[in-house]
């Protein structure tokens, strides 16, 4: 799973995405409470200085906010995205208010917003009129806790202190490990069965949904409940991932204070910024993370500590140093990409930095540390949601690294997606493999195929494989992979799968084609699935979801009764299986092998359409 950036990431890591801007991501009812407050402060708030995040060079769309109000009872989160998009509104994100009628709502420019305004006040939704209005932005939540604190503040004690007592904390290994891999203290074989459970409900919850959306399954249904435990279709022993421990691949650091007091770490952020914290803690205790990984962090920590540049706050939005990415293969190489805000500073300085920072990882003290491939990131400089639009320039060693995977061997770059478990991947892949069920026949289309790595381990196998990625980086390294994997049955199309799909589908013409979809966490755009529902000569899809709750509404499309909406025969699940790509966290991978319905060879008549 992923995200726009490549992270299909079940991720448990704290992120730079944790800026103010990102508070407010788009999503339903989840944290209903925290955003009420949140509402009725960015309408109570004069405090000036939580809004200092909002700052003319970065992009935030907090600015592009409007309040819909008025809307009818019981929308929820999709109802309204569809509302909007219908009249070709395409907001940044939306947050609703559990059984309130009204939505905050953010776009990416001021046009797109008064165009909202202009064309949304006043219209009518399910009998009610709605009215627009301007809102303000949401207040940074840790300046507002430290205002809070603050003016609770008695004597000068900290509220922390005051609150604590006498009480023994744990120390900081233990603390960051249940924040980073919760699971730690959990024997793997217990890890397994939670997750193992996790899918199971995933499972019974699709049985149920097929039944209230096709009706014409019902007696199938009823016989795979039987047999399966209520699930909709049979459940593999889930694959353990090989190594449980040093298994991730890439990691993404912040540079903050220590937990510690020490200034300058270089760690796993210790609580939520929404939380009001930004102290961090070292990874050397960390389990997940590679050996290698902790020696760039090391190094890094010790390098960023001999330079005169400070920690960047998101309290005061001062200071520089901000985030480490470190990504490291079996092939011994290391990726580091170093975030810095360079604030005010003269071009001068910054050369002088990088040119300190290359003499420091090529010919100094970090010449060990393993770093291949080192970037400078400009943090700050950032003016559109898209990561990969962030300046990221090479400061030494080569521009990618090479991982090996399979017996095949893959080129990253820094932008591109990777799944973050190289020896889980290869149990992964080798299962949608066999899934697949693919002759020289076939023909793959590999949606969301990042750096090619599922199309290309299957390319020997088949006629011809299709790949579709919206990262540009990664739709280069996956053609340099087919390449370098002497593979020249394979082509590769850049864009967003809702977009280039349908027209690459219906100009297929082989009638044995098999769809292999990872789509990032939230899922399949619903324009993928009501494609791959028409096309009819698609007969069997392997589903990858890194967030199988997530995946939910394409499950149930993909196996919804035909309708003015959704055209051609169904698909139903026939096979499923998890595969633990994270272990020590929560997260895990699971595939779905779903199978067209065909009515010919039933000689069962197509059900009339559902309206
Ligand atoms: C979970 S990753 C899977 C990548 C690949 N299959 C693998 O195993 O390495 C999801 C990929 O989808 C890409 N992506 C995200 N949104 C997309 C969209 N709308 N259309 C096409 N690709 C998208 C991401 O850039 C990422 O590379």
């Amino acid at each position: 799973m992923a995200d726009a950036s490549g992270s299909s990431m079940a991720d448990t890591l704290p992120s730079k995405e944790e800026t103010p801007d990102n508070l407010l991501q788009v999503s339903g009812n989840d944290d209903v409470k925290t955003d009420v407050k949140a509402a009725d402060e960015s309408e109570a708030t004069s405090d000036p200085s939580v809004y200092r995040y909002i700052k003319e060079e970065l992009f935030t769309s907090e600015i592009y906010k409007v309040e819909i109000r008025n809307l009818p009872k019981f929308v929820g989160f999709n109802d309204l995205k569809k509302f909007l998009a219908k009249h070709g509104l395409n907001p940044h994100k939306i947050k609703l208010f559990g059984k309130q009628t009204f939505a905050f709502v953010t776009f990416r420019n001021e046009e797109e917003r008064d165009k909202a305004m202009k064309m949304v006040h006043g219209m009518q939704w399910k009998g009610q009129v709605l009215s627009v209005r301007l809102a303000k932005p949401k207040a940074d939540p840790i300046v507002r806790k430290r205002r809070q604190e603050e003016e609770e503040s008695v004597g000068g004690q900290p509220p922390s202190k005051r609150a604590g007592g006498d009480q023994e904390e744990e120390p900081l290994s233990v603390q960051i490990a249940n924040v980073v891999t919760p699971l730690w203290n959990v024997p793997y074989e217990e890890q397994l069965r939670r997750k193992e459970q996790e899918v199971v409900g995933v499972l019974q919850r699709l049985a149920k949904e097929i039944g209230n959306t096709n009706k014409a399954m019902l007696p199938w249904l009823f016989a795979q409940k039987g047999k399966y435990n209520k699930m909709c279709c049979p459940l593999e022993t889930i694959q353990p991932s090989p190594t449980q421990t040093e298994y991730r691949n890439k990691c993404e650091f912040l540079i903050s204070v220590g937990a510690d007091g020490e200034d300058k770490t270089i760690g796993f952020r210790l609580g939520k910024y929404k939380g009001g914290s930004c102290a961090v803690v070292g990874p050397s205790d960390t389990r997940h993370v590679s050996a290698e990984a902790k020696r760039v962090v090391s190094e890094f920590q010790t390098f960023i500590r001999t330079t005169p540049y400070s920690v960047y706050s998101p309290e005061t939005y001062e200071g520089h140093w901000k985030q480490l990415t470190v990504r490291t293969t079996r092939t011994k190489q290391a990726m580091a990409v170093v975030f810095f805000n360079p604030q005010k500073l003269e071009e001068e300085e910054l050369s002088a930095l990088k040119n300190s920072m290359r003499e420091y990882f090529t010919e100094g003290d970090g010449k060990d540390s393993g770093v291949t491939s080192l970037y400078f990131v400009r943090e700050g400089q950032r003016t559109s949601p898209n990561p990969e639009d962030m300046p990221c320039e090479l400061v030494a060693g080569e521009s990618c690294i090479h991982e090996e995977l399979l017996g095949l061997r893959f080129r990253i770059s820094p932008h591109s997606f990777f799944q973050v478990n190289t020896a889980a991947a290869e149990v992964l892949y080798s299962a949608v493999g066999e899934w697949a069920q693919l002759d020289q026949d076939s023909t793959v289309l590999d949606v969301c195929c990042g750096t090619g790595t599922i199309g290309i381990s299957l390319a020997k196998r088949v006629k011809k494989v299709i790949g579709i990625e919206l990262c540009q980086e990664a739709v280069e390294d996956a053609k340099v992979n087919a390449k370098l994997n002497g593979l020249s049955n394979i082509e590769f199309h850049c864009g967003k799968a809702e977009d280039v799909f349908p027209n690459i589908l219906s100009a297929l013409v082989s009638p044995h084609v098999t769809a292999i979809v990872d789509p990032p966490r939230a899922g399949l755009h619903s324009k993928v699935i009501l494609s791959i529902r028409r096309a009819e000569h698609l007969k069997r899809l392997v589903y990858v979801a890194c967030n199988a709750k997530a995946a939910m509404n394409n499950f149930i499309d993909l196996c919804r009764a035909p309708s003015n909406r959704v055209h051609g025969a169904p698909f139903r699940p026939v096979r499923s299986m998890a595969v633990d790509l994270f272990p020590q966290t929560m997260h895990v991978e699971m595939l779905l092998l779903l199978e067209r319905v065909d009515y010919d060879s039933q000689k069962q008549q197509p059900p009339p359409p559902q309206q």
